[in-house]
């Protein structure tokens, strides 16, 4: 247990109830397979006939297989425990208004297989967090470098600023628009439902046929600045080979929702591609919204999450902030790993779809010893985590992407917009220690 200065604590850990049970089997299966490895041992070695030597060590081999897959998983049921928050608790550490910023990475990779409504609900659900607004920006890298993502994101832009007070003033939990509207409603708030259901739809139309057609339509694009964004994808624009796309959709201090209260950041990356250079999939992007978000808003803290992983609680960012604000734990932390849940799938999962042990049952067993493993996507880390351990800071090639840098120009000045521009090339990283040495992301298994 952790308390602040005022005995409440932030974040308490209790050992699940079946650690004795699972310690107890632990040694009576081990004893019971070592048993078994040693008769077959023994048969092998009494064997009289050349079929029955065959087939023991055809035993020995798969028992051998299964005891060490056995042995290997056992840490993970030794000390399983469970968490808990207490974000209520934080504000008596530290006032809102000193809240760390945050910067979200949502990765998309293609329009097609990658529905661009399943972005826009992702991009909602965390834009409707409980969270000092003006410290959100929510980064989308979209490695399909599709118009198509980016139209979406656009009619998301102007959706979130009647869809993030519709959240606040209802204290909806579940702020993705798909997800909440999937269950049926309390009848208290049905005209307002009525209408902003309406108007989803509305907008996942528009995102469907222009998603189906393949591009977007003149009747679509509205306004000069729209124009000039789409006009960057010329004939030559394809998929693998094409320049930086960045565009910034909503900014946090000048754009407002209806109820006159600020939205956070929202920014369309495209990083550069070419043919002749490696881009690393998943990793390479995630490098890209690295350096791109450390000259744009260079948030101590940052979340990732793959497209069609939404958020399912505004509270998360605080609920992630009980650990990384806890000064016992700070020091030697480098990310909170969040569950990850599936939805859809039917209520007893007779196809093991969630993949309990995975993201679940294993992840808990491992934070009882020295901390859950990495599952791609729900992951809060600290941007400092990226540039070396506690005691060997690994300093970037500009300081402008240093963890300590202090941005203080606007993210639409064209300083800001040129070394953002400069950093998402394609060949940004050759001869530099990006990858290598800083963020070696594209070593790990993301
Ligand atoms: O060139 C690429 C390829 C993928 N992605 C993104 O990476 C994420 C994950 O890729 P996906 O192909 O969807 O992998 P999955 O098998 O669905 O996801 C599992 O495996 C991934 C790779 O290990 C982890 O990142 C995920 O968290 C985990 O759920 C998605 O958001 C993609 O859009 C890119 O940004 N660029
Ligand atoms: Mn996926």
């Amino acid at each position: 247990m952790s308390s602040n200065s005022h005995g409440l604590p932030l974040h308490t850990h209790k050992p699940s109830r079946r650690t004795t049970a699972n310690r107890i089997f632990a040694v009576v299966y081990g004893c019971a397979t070592l048993a078994l490895l040693s008769h077959h041992a023994l048969s092998l070695l009494n064997s009289t006939t050349l079929t029955s030597f065959f087939i023991t060590l055809t035993f020995l081999i798969s028992d051998s297989i299964l005891a060490f897959m056995f042995a290997t998983t056992q840490s993970f049921h030794m000390r399983p425990i469970y968490r808990k928050e207490f974000p209520e608790n934080l504000r008596r550490v530290v006032k809102e208004s000193d809240f760390p910023a945050l910067d979200v990475f949502i990765s998309t990779a293609d329009p097609h297989k990658e529905p661009p409504m399943n972005v826009v609900n992702t991009a909602l659900s965390v834009m409707a967090y409980d969270y000092p607004i003006q410290k959100v920006s929510v980064y989308v890298s979209d490695d399909g470098g599709s118009a198509l993502t980016l139209f979406a994101l656009m009619e998301a832009a102007k959706f979130a600023s009647h869809w993030l007070p519709f959240c606040r003033k209802n204290n909806i939990v579940e702020c993705s628009p798909e997800a909440y509207f999937a269950i049926d409603r309390d009848s208290h708030l049905s005209d307002q439902v009525e209408n902003i259901k309406v108007m989803y739809k509305r907008m996942k139309a528009r995102v469907k046929n222009v998603t189906e057609r393949g591009k977007v339509a003149h009747e679509y694009i509205t306004g000069e600045e729209e124009i000039q964004a789409f006009n960057k994808w010329t004939e030559e624009f394809t998929r693998q080979d094409h320049p930086t796309v960045i565009q910034v959709l909503l900014e946090s201090n000048k754009d407002k929702d209806i109820t006159g209260n600020l939205m956070p950041n929202l920014i369309y990356v495209s990083r550069e591609k070419s043919k002749t250079s490696t881009h690393h999939f998943k990793a390479g992007a995630l490098n890209v919204l690295l350096r791109v978000s450390a000259i744009m808003t260079n948030a101590p803290i940052i979340l990732t999450l793959d497209c069609d992983m939404h958020s399912n609680d505004p509270q998360t960012a605080r609920r992630a902030l009980c650990y990384i604000l806890d000064p016992e734990v700070r020091p030697k932390l480098g990310y909170v790993q969040f569950p990850q849940l599936f939805r859809g799938i039917n209520k007893n999962d007779i196809y093991a779809c969630e993949h309990k042990r995975l993201f679940q049952i294993d992840p808990m067993g491992m934070n009882g010893l020295s901390g859950s493993n990495h599952l791609g996507t729900g992951c809060f880390f600290t941007r400092r985590a990226f540039f070396g351990g506690p005691s060997n800071f690994l300093p970037p090639e500009i300081p402008q992407l240093s963890p300590n840098n202090l941005v203080d120009k606007h993210i639409w000045s064209s300083e800001v917009m040129e070394l953002a521009y400069c950093v998402a090339a394609c060949n940004y990283e050759n001869n530099t220690n990006w990858g290598l040495k800083v963020s070696q992301l594209n070593f790990c298994l993301l």
